[in-house]
């Protein structure tokens, strides 16, 4: 029987999703490598089961061999025809997922200097995939093509045109979470599905999204996956004034201004104890506590932003790791957004549990699938390739 892979290669993770093939995949197991490059722990899970295991995994393509080993007595009569990868940036162009060819490759090559934490890896996920799996066909999924359609004062930077010809524009990103979190309004919340929405994936990267009748019409991400709310370890929104600064009088090397920006921001710069909102949210220390306050205090201007962009909003959706577990900060972010008719339930629930507002706004909790947005891609791919 026909199966697909999905999978989502980051700097030291490697998640994977194995589905039968349909037009609605049917999940058969997943889990994830995390600690690739080191020992490594793989999680596994299979219906309710769920295992953990130390393996030894140096690179991308030893990871998916772990993987691989670890779903082989789950793999009986099942034969992976496709695997999709997701790929985090697909440049000005990409507006879809697309089959990958050598020529393709090159191309997303040569977009890792706009994604230098996520891209040189999605890369090795696909050579470690079409080395595992030479006859199935590979399709990416890129986070930036949710994004394309968006207006152009939403995709440019009042920069010297040429440089937006050559490519430096707001691209935006988590597009597959975008695209997976409209589908659920679209069948699930109707009502909602034309409306004024804003979606906030609060995960270890974090972004957000204003949409308009279920499409991209602005983002708080731009060129990079930097840009707009703190993440775990990235900065967010800063004055570029302080780039020039840490270059021109602290004579920091762009080697030490990537590493200071991307992994030692965010979250973790502010409290100097952890980029992992769990364990700020555990914490004693007031700089824990600080750092909470100013993602907060983000998170809501960024809310106000995006409702002007969109004339006022008709729903807030929460997702992401931060957005679907963490009550309190939902709570913390909604709290003062009354004038957009924005009001968390002071009990917990109501009817559907993911939906948690009581005010005239809808405030939804939506589990994001990036997986299953990929598995989806490879499955039209196949039938469109006849497989
Ligand atoms: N119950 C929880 N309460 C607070 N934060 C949580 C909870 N569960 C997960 N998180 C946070 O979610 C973040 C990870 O989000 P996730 O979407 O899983 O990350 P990734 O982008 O790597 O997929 C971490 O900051 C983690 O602490
Ligand atoms: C684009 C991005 O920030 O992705 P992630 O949340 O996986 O880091
Ligand atoms: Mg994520």
């Amino acid at each position: 029987m026909s199966s697909l892979l999905t999978l989502n290669a980051g700097s030291s993770s490697l998640k994977f999703g194995l589905y039968r093939a349909a037009p609605e995949p049917d999940l058969l197991a997943d889990g994830q490598v995390a600690g690739v490059g080191n020992t490594a722990q793989l999680i596994l899970r299979v219906g309710n089961n769920a295992s953990q295991t130390e393996i030894s995994a140096e690179t991308q393509a030893s990871a998916l061999a772990e993987v691989m080993r670890a779903l082989a007595p789950h793999m009986f009569g099942l034969e992976i025809t496709g695997v999709g990868h997701r790929v985090v940036h697909g440049g000005p162009d990409y507006a879809t997922p697309i089959v990958l060819t050598p020529e393709v490759q090159d191309a997303l090559a040569s977009f890792i200097p706009l994604a230098p934490l996520h891209q040189p890896h999605n890369l090795a996920g696909i050579s470690a995939a079409h080395l595992a799996f030479p006859d199935a066909i590979q399709v990416a999924c890129f986070d930036t093509a949710f994004h394309r359609g968006h207006p152009w004062v939403n995709d440019a930077f009042a920069l010297p045109r040429a440089l937006y010809t050559e490519g430096i524009r707001r691209y935006g990103f988590h597009g597959l979470s975008y695209e997976y979190v409209t589908g659920v309004i679209a069948t699930e919340f109707p009502d909602l599905q034309k409306g004024r929405v804003i979606i906030a994936h609060l995960g270890n990267g974090a972004s957000m999204c204003a949409i308009r009748d279920g499409k991209s019409v602005g983002s708080t991400m731009g060129f990079s996956a930097l840009d707009g709310l703190p993440m775990g370890t990235r900065c967010g929104q800063i004055d570029p004034g302080v780039v020039l600064y840490l270059i021109e009088q602290k004579r920091m090397t762009p080697h030490d201004v990537f590493q200071l920006l991307y992994k030692q921001s965010g979250l973790l710069g502010l409290s100097d104890i952890s980029g992992d909102m769990r364990e700020l949210l555990a914490s004693d220390q007031p700089e824990a506590a600080q750092a909470i306050d100013y993602y907060v205090f983000r998170a809501r201007r960024e809310i106000g932003a995006l409702s002007a962009v969109l004339g006022g909003i008709d729903g807030l959706v929460f997702c992401g790791g931060i957005g679907e577990n963490a009550d309190g900060i939902r709570r913390r972010i909604v709290d003062g957004l009354d004038y957009l008719g924005l009001r968390i339930n002071p009990s917990s629930t109501h009817g559907d549990p993911r939906d948690i507002g009581t005010g005239p706004t809808r405030i939804l909790v939506v589990p994001t699938d990036e997986e299953r947005v990929i598995a989806r891609a490879v499955n039209r791919a196949l039938n469109q390739t006849n497989r």
